[in-house]
């Protein structure tokens, strides 16, 4: 009877944990901002190699999100354990939905969720200091495709010339708070996970834009636009009902004046 209690007590944290995985972010990474020693250094999410497509492509209710998919969405490193439990070929199909969903998460696999803790810790997902290696990671990235039925995908853009901050904030306060960005189909744009680099009116400097559901935050980086650099603004979307095309036309319409696009 024990072990069942501790079971349902394990349970409920768990499910607590989950539902909650995006406001525990916030409250650490606003927190960091009032000069206190925690601060979030990337959110760290392990699948279950034998279970975790299944928990991947469960089916919910019209309009609920699959929570399995959920938390590789916001997850800024996976750790896909158990890997000595499945094929080599069931293993690249856990690897490629993971992928299919967060275009920008990297991968460890594991056994008994070994791992080098200087792979797992210092993320700085974050904080300016990921700049660098974001902008490598943008950079070769390509918008994913809807790989599980319904599912969440990552999409990704790129516009040259310089924006004024305040438009960026409208985009991005449209985007996450109004949530007045649509699909084709009219089904509402839930954007999970946003990061990117931006070129920002004034600033010498590339400014890292992170967001968490309905949080965002802007931070000049340490990387300074060369002279001869083409200015450009690169923007990851991780959700559900994303459609680059539409998302690319409405930040144009937005947050860049025509006559600043070159
Ligand atoms: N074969 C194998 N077994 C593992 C591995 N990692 C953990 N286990 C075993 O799997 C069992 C369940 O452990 P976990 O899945 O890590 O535990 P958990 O996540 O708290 O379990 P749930 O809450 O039920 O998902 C334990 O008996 C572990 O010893 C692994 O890499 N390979």
């Amino acid at each position: 009877e024990r072990s069942f209690k501790y079971r349902i007590l394990v349970s409920v944290l768990q499910l607590n944990l989950l539902y909650f995985l995006g406001a525990v972010a916030s409250v650490f990474w606003v927190d960091s901002e009032l000069g206190s020693d925690i601060y979030l250094d990337g959110i760290v999410s392990v699948v279950d190699a034998k279970h975790g497509l299944q928990h991947l492509t469960e089916e919910k209710p019209e309009g609920l999100v699959n929570e399995a998919s959920r938390q590789v969405a916001l997850a800024d490193l996976i750790i896909i354990n158990k890997t000595d439990l499945v094929s080599g070929e069931e293993l690249n199909k856990v690897r490629t939905s993971v992928r299919s969903i967060n275009g920008l998460v990297k991968i460890l696999e594991t056994q008994r969720s070994r791992v080098d803790l200087s792979n797992v810790l210092d993320l700085h997902a974050f904080d300016s200091l990921s700049g660098i290696s974001l902008q490598k990671k943008i950079e070769n990235m390509k918008t994913t495709h809807a790989h599980l039925d319904k599912g969440i995908m990552t999409v990704t853009f790129e516009v040259l010339g310089n924006i004024k901050e305040e438009n960026l904030n409208l985009f991005i306060q449209n985007l996450l708070w109004e949530k007045n960005v649509k699909d084709k189909t009219g089904r509402t744009m839930d954007v999970i996970r946003l990061k990117g680099l931006v070129s920002i009116q004034g600033k010498s400097h590339q400014v890292i834009v992170q967001g968490v559901h309905e949080l965002y935050d802007l931070e000049e980086t340490a990387v300074a636009w060369k002279e001869d650099e083409k200015r450009t603004n690169r923007l990851v979307l991780i959700g559900r009902n994303l459609d680059k095309e539409i998302i690319k036309e409405v930040f144009i319409e937005t947050v860049t004046e025509k006559h600043e696009i070159s």
